[in-house]
């Protein structure tokens, strides 16, 4: 999968790391995310990323800040997005098989290293059940167009 990656000078290491256990495992990852400590801002990279999904230039994404919120309360403001936070790996399966998230998002400063790879693990190693779903999400996408 083509998976793009963001994150906030709270994750620099664990983007880091997630980006090689990522390549490992034949992804194509884009890193839109800091890689220097020096605080920074999580709107500007939630939001480049979320453009990047929403334009279909990668498959999904993974948002990394100190909780997963700021850079996720960003993401979703970009039309179309359904960024989704998660802390263990059965809402990361269910943010897919029900919400059809197209970013999650989890915090450095929450969850661990190991943690972390099974969030991921476990969101891209699921699919969307459609069927129910798919009109809960219309809904939600019909709120988005009212403005
Ligand atoms: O939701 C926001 C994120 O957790 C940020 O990573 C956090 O607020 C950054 O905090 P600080 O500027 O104190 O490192």
């Amino acid at each position: 999968m083509k998976i793009v990656i963001a994150n906030d000078h709270a994750a620099v290491e664990m983007k880091r790391e997630l980006v090689s256990y990522l390549q490992e495992a034949g992804h194509e990852v884009i890193n839109m995310g800091t890689d220097i400590a020096e605080s920074c801002n999580y709107a500007e990279y939630g939001e480049r990323a979320a453009r990047a999904v929403a334009a279909k230039e990668a498959d999904c994404g993974v948002l990394i800040c100190g909780t997963g919120v700021g850079i996720s309360l960003a993401a979703n403001k970009v039309k179309g997005i359904r960024a989704a936070v998660c802390s263990e790996a059965t809402t990361a399966r269910l943010v897919k098989q029900h919400n059809n998230a197209n970013m999650i998002a989890f915090g450095a400063r929450i969850v661990g290293m190991e943690t972390a790879k099974d969030i991921v693990d476990a969101y891209l190693g699921a699919e969307f059940e459609g069927g129910r779903h798919q009109k809960r999400i219309d809904l939600i996408h019909a709120i988005e167009e009212k403005g």
